[in-house]
C-alpha cells in the first residue's frame, strides 16, 4: 500500500483548474460501416454472418466508431492525445479505462449503414484517496444519435493515477465467485490485443509495448483493454442467451488483467432475478482474483 498521508500530488487549486473542464463538450459523426463488424467478429472469434446494411450493432460494437484520429503530433507519451484537448490536463501520468454505465433505446437499435452523431460532455473531475494511491476520475458522458433520434447513453469513467512507486502493491483482490453458469477461458496475445487497438484506433502503449508498461508504468505484462474484457463478458452472454437485446450494461475494471497468463470471463442470471432478464457477469485472472465486474439488463 501506498503512504496515502504524505502531501498529495493534487491540491484545491489544481483541481479547481480541471474541474474548469466540466461542462465541456464536442461533437463527432461517423458512419457505421460493416468492415469494423466483420474485423471484430473475426477477433472475437465468432461465426457470424457477413454484416450488411440494417445489421443490428452487438452491444458495446459502437466503441469501433467515432475514432481519436488525432494527429500524430498531438500524441502524448503514453500514446494517447496529449492533455488539455477535450480531456483535462490531469497531472497523474498512467491512465485507464475504470468502468462505465449504458443504457440503450430498445426502439432504435445502431444498424449498419446508419449515419450517427455523438455528444460528449465531461460530467465531473473528481479527486480520491484510493487504497492505491491518489486517483483521478473523470467522467465522460456520451449521447449517440442516428437519423431516428437517440440510441445510446453512456457514462465512461476514466481514472488517472499517480507515478508507479518501487514496492507499489496491486489494487487489493478479491476472489471470484464459483458459482457461473457459463464460462470462456481466454488467451490474451499480443496479437489479440494488437487487433483490438487497430479496430478502435487506440494509440495507448499500456496495451502492446512491453518496454513502456514494464518499464514506464511498472506493470508486469501488456494490459488488456477494459472495453475487452467488457465486450468479451456481453459476447459470453450472447454465446449462452441467443437472441439478447441488451437495456442497460455497467461494468467496473477492479483490477488490471495482463497479457502473461490465460484469464476467463463468467456469467449467471443474477440473484433474485425472478423474469431472468439481469445477469451477473465477471472477470477471472488466472490467480483467481476479480478484474472487471459487470451488470447486464435485457430489453
Ligand atoms: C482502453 C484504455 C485503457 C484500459 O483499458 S486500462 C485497463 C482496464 N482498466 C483496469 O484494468 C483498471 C483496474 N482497476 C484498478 O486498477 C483499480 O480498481 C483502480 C482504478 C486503480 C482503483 O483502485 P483502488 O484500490 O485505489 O481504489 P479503491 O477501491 O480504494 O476506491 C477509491 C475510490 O475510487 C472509486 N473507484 C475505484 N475503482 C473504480 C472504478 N473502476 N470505477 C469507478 N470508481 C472506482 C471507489 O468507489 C472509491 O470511491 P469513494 O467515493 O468510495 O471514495 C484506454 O485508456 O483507452
Amino acid at each position: 500500500m501506498q503512504d496515502n498521508t504524505s502531501s498529495p500530488l493534487i491540491d484545491a487549486e489544481a483541481l479547481a483548474k480541471l474541474q474548469a473542464w466540466q461542462g465541456r463538450s464536442e461533437t463527432l459523426v461517423d458512419d457505421i460501416t460493416a468492415a469494423p463488424v466483420r474485423a471484430l467478429s473475426a477477433t472475437l472469434d465468432r461465426d457470424d454472418a457477413l454484416p450488411e446494411a440494417g445489421t443490428h450493432l452487438p452491444a458495446l460494437w459502437h466503441w469501433l466508431y467515432f475514432l481519436p484520429h488525432h494527429r500524430q503530433s498531438e500524441i502524448g507519451e503514453d500514446g494517447h492525445a496529449k492533455r488539455g484537448g477535450f480531456l483535462p490536463p490531469v497531472p497523474l501520468p498512467r491512465r485507464m479505462w475504470a468502468g462505465g454505465r449504458l443504457n440503450w433505446e430498445a426502439s432504435n437499435p445502431l444498424q449498419v449503414g446508419d449515419k450517427v452523431e455523438r455528444t460528449s460532455t465531461i460530467a465531473s473531475v473528481t479527486h480520491k484517496a484510493g487504497r492505491t494511491g491518489e486517483l483521478v476520475f473523470v467522467l465522460v458522458r456520451h449521447e449517440v444519435r442516428n437519423a431516428r433520434g437517440l440510441a445510446l447513453t453512456e457514462e465512461h469513467d476514466i481514472v488517472y493515477r499517480a507515478a508507479a512507486a518501487p514496492g507499489e502493491k496491486a489494487p487489493p483482490p478479491t476472489p471470484v465467485s464459483k458459482d457461473a453458469a457459463f464460462s470462456r477461458e481466454i488467451v490474451p496475445d499480443d496479437v489479440l490485443l494488437f487487433r483490438y487497438s487497430a479496430l478502435t484506433f487506440n494509440g495507448h502503449r499500456i496495451h502492446y509495448d512491453r518496454r513502456y508498461v514494464t518499464e514506464v508504468e511498472g506493470y508486469p505484462g501488456l494490459i488488456v483493454h477494459g472495453p475487452l474484457i467488457a465486450t468479451l463478458l456481453v459476447d459470453l452472454l450472447r454465446r449462452n442467451v441467443p437472441g439478447v437485446q441488451l437495456a442497460r450494461f455497467e461494468f467496473r475494471a477492479v483490477r488490471p488483467t495482463f497479457d502473461i497468463a490465460p484469464f476467463r470471463v463468467h456469467g449467471k442470471p443474477a440473484e433474485g432475478s425472478s423474469d431472468n432478464k439481469t445477469f451477473s457477469l465477471w472477470g477471472e485472472d488466472a490467480d483467481g482474483w476479480l478484474t472487471m465486474q459487470a451488470t447486464a439488463v435485457l430489453a
